[in-house]
């Protein structure tokens, strides 16, 4: 039932567009950004983060990455948790937020800088509420969403990223989910918020091209051992005999096709 894709040999990248044929679109992600080529433009504003009123509700394994969805209630979903400015006309809103990451070693990440690859990348994905009704009717649509991008790097511990590896063994297998409340996603973010942006697609299918990209130039440190959590989980659930550990989660980079990517900084 449904397309099963993956990033295995049979299911992974390079065969997603049998059943996804915009896989070879003109607005893909991630591309590799080359930063002497960015373009900078002087009339970008700063991107501006609202997550003080975030609210988690869940973390879960979905078979191809580890999610923390926000909540949806009536008390939260009015408090904002938006990004905006930049290359945004209006404010986003936060819908979830996940990670890519590689086995052990250096690479990892979806987007890349000058060919450098991260250990992981940091999505959190927002939708135009005030453009749309829902987040499915935003997802098909050319200015529907936009996407943070944060890379992590392997050097010191991050403190706030415990509270997600200390949950992962209760989201081991594809489908299950654990309460995770109260996390804000504010930890997670570097110090500047120097960026690069493009327009682009979703990175797993259906790799709608509906994504504003916002990639963060500066990295975020973790350590082996939180990035060592990650590993732990698998892509399959806990009745398939297989047992796959998720890692390489990531799309490689993609043509650019003409596009500009814009620098927020000289
Ligand atoms: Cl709803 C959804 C669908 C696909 C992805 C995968 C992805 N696309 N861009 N970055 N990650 C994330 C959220
Ligand atoms: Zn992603």
């Amino acid at each position: 039932t449904g397309n099963q894709w993956g990033y295995g040999e049979e299911d992974g990248p390079s065969s997603w567009y049998k059943d996804y044929p915009i896989a070879e679109g003109a607005r893909q992600s991630p591309i590799n950004i080359a930063p002497e080529e960015a373009v900078y433009d002087h009339g970008l504003p700063p991107i501006s983060l609202h997550y003080d009123n975030c609210t988690s509700t869940n973390i879960s394994n979905n078979g191809h990455s580890v999610v923390v969805d926000r909540c949806e209630c009536d008390r939260c979903s009015s408090l904002l948790t938006v990004i905006q400015g930049g290359p945004l006309e209006n404010a986003y809103r936060l819908k979830q937020f996940h990670f890519h990451w590689g086995g052990k070693g250096c690479h990892g990440s979806e987007h890349t800088v000058a060919g450098k690859t991260y250990t992981s990348e940091l999505h959190l994905v927002h939708w135009n509420a005030a453009k749309y009704s829902s987040f499915a009717e935003a997802a098909v649509a050319p200015d529907g969403l936009a996407v943070l991008g944060v890379f992590l790097e392997i050097g010191d511990e991050r403190g706030g990223l415990n509270k997600i590896t200390d949950s992962l063994y209760m989201v081991k297998f594809k489908g299950t989910v654990t309460d995770f409340r109260d996390f804000n996603p504010n930890c997670l973010l570097p110090s500047s918020l120097k960026y690069w942006t493009y327009p682009g697609s979703l990175t797993t299918p259906p790799l709608y091209e509906s994504v504003t990209w916002i990639v963060l130039t500066e990295p975020i440190c973790v350590s082996e051992k939180q990035m060592g959590k990650f590993r732990t989980l698998l892509f399959n659930s806990e009745e398939e005999e297989q047992r796959t550990r998720m890692e390489n989660n990531f799309r490689p980079p993609q043509p650019l096709k003409g596009r500009t990517v814009r620098a927020s900084f000289k």
